[in-house]
């Protein structure tokens, strides 16, 4: 039987490429906000042991969320950056939680069509240094020169993209985290934080539908997809 675990989910992100008039986790995807959206996703799952969400410290929106008295559902101050959101998070939950060797995982805000096949995917996965969702490339990749130009096509076979949960044990990734801190190592994701301590995580299948809702086209992919309840626990 797993332990159930935590999930991180950062949300403390101001939405800059998404130029709305508000954070973008925010925004109504089809009646319900994204984050809110992102929340249902882990927060009545048998594998989920409760439901961390970083946010901003100006945040004057959670207050309305349909989440903000679930018994299952903490908040924590997030920070500058993702990471910054997510170490603090990790934080908040070795003290006030008592988690420390177990896995845990981190899930974008911003990502609020995340399937219940695919949590358990990476849930179950039994691998030893940690894993990420994430979908092969379907596209031909090529690397860009200063000038613009094509420096080179990359073979695209080994090519993958990282998509979140990611899950690694929190003690191993807040000392990770805090390790680029000090290096100045500038990263966009916590698998990153891992492979620069030396670790080499597995990549567990995502899916496509699984979108990070980042700039505003992205907002008529996900309403389309819940549209088509593709994914989404709640219409
Ligand atoms: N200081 C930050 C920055 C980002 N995030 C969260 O990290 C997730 C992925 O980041 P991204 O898509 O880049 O969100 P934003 O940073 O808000 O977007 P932008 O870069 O366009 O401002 C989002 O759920 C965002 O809320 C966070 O918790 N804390
Ligand atoms: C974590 C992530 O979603 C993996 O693809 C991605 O790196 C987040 O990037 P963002 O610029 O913070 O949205």
């Amino acid at each position: 039987m797993i332990q159930p675990l935590w999930v991180i989910i950062p949300a403390a992100g101001i939405g800059q490429r998404m130029k709305a008039d508000c954070p973008k986790q925010y925004l109504s995807l089809l009646g319900k906000t994204i984050l809110d959206r992102t929340v249902a996703i882990f927060v009545n799952h048998p594998m989920i042991a409760g439901v961390a969400v970083g946010l901003g410290e100006q945040d004057g929106y959670w207050a309305d969320s349909s989440w903000v008295s679930h018994p299952r559902v903490f908040t924590y101050h997030g920070g500058m950056e993702r990471s910054d959101t997510v170490l603090k998070g990790l934080e908040y939950l070795l003290q006030a939680q008592q988690v420390t060797e177990q896995d845990v995982l981190v899930h974008d805000a911003a990502r609020p069509l995340l399937s219940q096949s695919a949590l358990e995917r990476i849930i179950l996965h039994q691998g030893v240094q940690g894993a990420i969702l994430a979908m092969p490339a379907r596209d031909t990749i090529k690397q860009q020169k200063a000038n613009g130009k094509i420096q080179a096509t990359l073979n695209r076979d080994a090519i993958w993209l990282a998509q979140t949960p990611q899950k690694f044990p929190a003690s191993d990734l807040l000392q990770a985290l805090r390790n680029v801190q000090t290096q100045g190592v500038a990263i966009t994701d916590e698998c990153s934080a891992m492979e620069y301590t030396g670790w080499q995580p597995d990549l567990v299948l995502g899916e496509s539908t699984n979108i990070k809702v980042t700039f505003p086209e992205d907002l008529f992919i996900a309403e389309a997809l819940v549209s088509h309840n593709i994914n989404s626990i709640s219409k």
